[in-house]
């Protein structure tokens, strides 16, 4: 029995499937741990497959895969530190998320998760059993408690392992990234404390993972509710922790606090590393996107260069006849002050091409939206043939009001692999824009300044497809149209409660409307990072063909 232990709580970025190479970076955070003189190592939920590996653990050759890896990783280890490291486990016929020691050469004691999270963007228990309720994992004479991510969401495993003598709370994560999560996750870890009376470490991946982006934050409360460790949000980081076995059981020594970035900042940060790690982890050279001298792509362009920097990211303007001077000057503007490469490619001939070839169909008939989208529409044929040309990735621009109501072209401004800003309503992008001019936080690789100039900022949104359009003669003001889509989309209330925060009901009805009837586009639309409590994609599912309004 030991009255001190050195736990390395590793905050890594691992990819999906990518198995080898999680578990090359696994070595190398256990040799600095062991330089660090730890005795134990802790991983990341499912570290070795990276998370969430969705329908790819239905495959038995990645279940060995990984159950290999950490054999190999078992073995090599044999001279310490142990390691506690998660893995997809099979059990006979049954299919466990696990967590397993690795101590003294081999795999020592499993643990599965209790607790499968089965909501929001989580689908676990469509390939993953439940264990039983978790009882301690005896180390050095230390009983151990390590319940997985969400078995602490819960009381029933913390209280089972306190009841069966854990003295430590040792919780691997693969928790997504929302606006807000950390104090969340505070407040619950809090409540997990203060019902078991142990300390608790809490320990979280980072990295983008399709829509998802993990922020890692990861940190350490003491039994006394007092903050030990604060890890850094969105970087990968090794904690080397000390703790002592006193009179009141375990407490760790103080380390490092590292800042929260909160608001706009964190929201900035997490579209980032959601885009680059998108780019980087399916080896794209770099992106392209058009730049229209609009706020929405000024935005993604700056966040593409903050991730991959300037001379990975391809700007193009699109003029058409529609398109103003201001545009033409604003777009060239923010692309200079990005120092991205910048291209002008006129659709006036592809558009003109397509006009003529469907004259003799057309004849007779008004001038309509048909028109408007085949602009968007020769846009977006001109962009794919870039990607196609030079292997960039097509970035689309809509954020979350535009996706919510469907004011966005099929095939055309909606082409594209990624869209860092799907989640963002519009009147957070315009914040997002003054708050990245006045901040550049350490570790982007844009410039310091005003990337997004002002007066992209402060005119009217136009989509220019016709003579002086505006967005709002065909939606309602922004501030209106965001504060009704939230209350339909996250807060998911009904008509009534939304008209009674100051909306006629007349407007409610028809977002509601355009809400539901745009589910066809959104189901053909671009994964974008998950940032708000519900995001269009995995966490919001609703049926195309939907014949639901509220009544009265
Ligand atoms: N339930 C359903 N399932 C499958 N398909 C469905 C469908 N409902 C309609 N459709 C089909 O969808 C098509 C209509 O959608 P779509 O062709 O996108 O065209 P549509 O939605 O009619 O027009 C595009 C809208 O986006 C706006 N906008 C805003 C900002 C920027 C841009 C831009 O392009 O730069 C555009 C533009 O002003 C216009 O209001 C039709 O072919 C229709 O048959
Ligand atoms: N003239 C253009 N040149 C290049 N790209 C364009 C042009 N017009 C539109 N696009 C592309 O199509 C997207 C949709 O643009 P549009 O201007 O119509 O609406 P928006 O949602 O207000 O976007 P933005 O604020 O970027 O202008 C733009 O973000 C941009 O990527
Ligand atoms: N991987 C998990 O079990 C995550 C679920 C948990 N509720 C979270 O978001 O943190």
């Amino acid at each position: 029995m030991t009255d001190r232990l050195v736990i390395a709580l590793a905050q890594l970025n691992p990819t999906v499937g990518a198995v080898a190479a999680n578990l090359a970076k696994a070595r190398q955070a256990h040799a600095a741990a062991r330089e660090a003189g730890a005795d134990l190592v802790l991983y990341p939920e499912l570290y070795i497959a990276g998370y969430p590996p969705e329908d790819l653990v239905l495959r038995a050759s990645f279940v060995t895969a990984c159950r290999e890896a950490v054999e190999d990783l078992a073995r090599d280890t044999a001279q310490g530190p142990a390691i506690l490291i998660g893995l997809p486990w099979r059990d006979g016929k049954k299919l466990h998320n696990a967590v397993a020691l690795l101590n003294q050469g081999k795999i020592e004691t499993l643990r599965f998760k209790h607790d499968l999270p089965n909501y929001g963007v989580f689908d676990e228990k469509r390939v993953f059993d439940a264990g039983p309720a978790p009882g301690p994992i005896s180390f050095k004479g230390v009983r151990l408690g390590v319940p997985i991510c969400e078995d602490i969401w819960t009381e029933e495993s913390c209280e089972t392992l306190a009841e069966t003598g854990a003295e430590i709370l040792l919780v691997p994560n693969g928790s997504p990234f929302e606006q807000n999560k950390d104090d969340t996750r505070l407040n619950l870890v809090v409540a997990r404390v203060t019902e078991t009376g142990l300390p608790l470490a809490y320990l979280n991946q980072i990295g983008g993972q399709d829509e998802l982006v993990f922020d890692g934050a990861s940190f350490v409360l003491n039994a006394d509710r007092t903050l030990a460790l604060q890890m850094p949000m969105f970087e990968e980081a090794l904690a080397v922790t000390e703790w002592i076995r006193g009179a009141q059981g375990w407490r760790m020594n103080k380390g490092e606090i590292a800042r929260l970035p909160e608001k706009e900042e964190e929201t900035w940060l997490a579209c980032v590393l959601g885009l680059k790690d998108y780019v980087e982890k399916n080896r794209f050279p770099g992106v392209v996107l058009g730049l229209s001298g609009g706020i929405d792509s000024a935005v993604v362009a700056a966040m593409a260069v903050d991730a991959l920097g300037a001379d990975r990211v391809h700007c193009v303007m699109l003029p058409y006849a529609y398109t103003s001077r201001d545009s033409l000057v604003d777009a060239e503007a923010c692309a200079e002050a990005l120092g991205v490469r910048y291209d002008v490619v006129p659709i006036k001939e592809p558009v003109e091409g397509f006009l003529s070839a469907l004259k003799p169909l057309f004849d007779g008939r008004n001038i309509d939206t048909t028109e408007e989208n085949i602009q968007s529409r020769s846009r977006g044929v001109i962009l794919m043939a870039i990607s196609n040309k030079f292997g960039s990735m097509v970035l689309t621009t809509g954020n979350k009001s535009e996706m919510s109501v469907g004011y966005a072209t099929l095939y055309g401004d909606m082409n594209g692999g990624f869209n860092p800003i799907k989640d963002v309503y519009k009147t957070q992008v315009y914040r997002l824009a003054r708050w990245r001019n006045a901040n550049r936080p350490a570790g982007l690789a844009g410039p310091a300044g005003t990337i997004i100039p002002e007066r992209i900022i402060t005119k009217a949104p136009t989509a220019e497809l016709r003579e002086n359009q505006t967005d709002q003669d065909t939606l309602p003001p922004y501030d209106a149209l965001d504060d009704i889509l939230s209350g339909l989309v996250e807060e998911e209330l009904p008509v009534a409660d939304i008209v009674k925060r100051g909306h006629t009901e007349a407007l409610v009805r028809r977002v509601q409307h355009m809400l539901y009837v745009a589910e066809y586009k959104r189901r053909q639309a671009a994964p974008g990072v998950k940032i708000t409590r519900r995001n269009f994609g995995r966490d919001r599912r609703y049926p195309i063909v939907n014949g639901f309004r509220d009544r009265s």
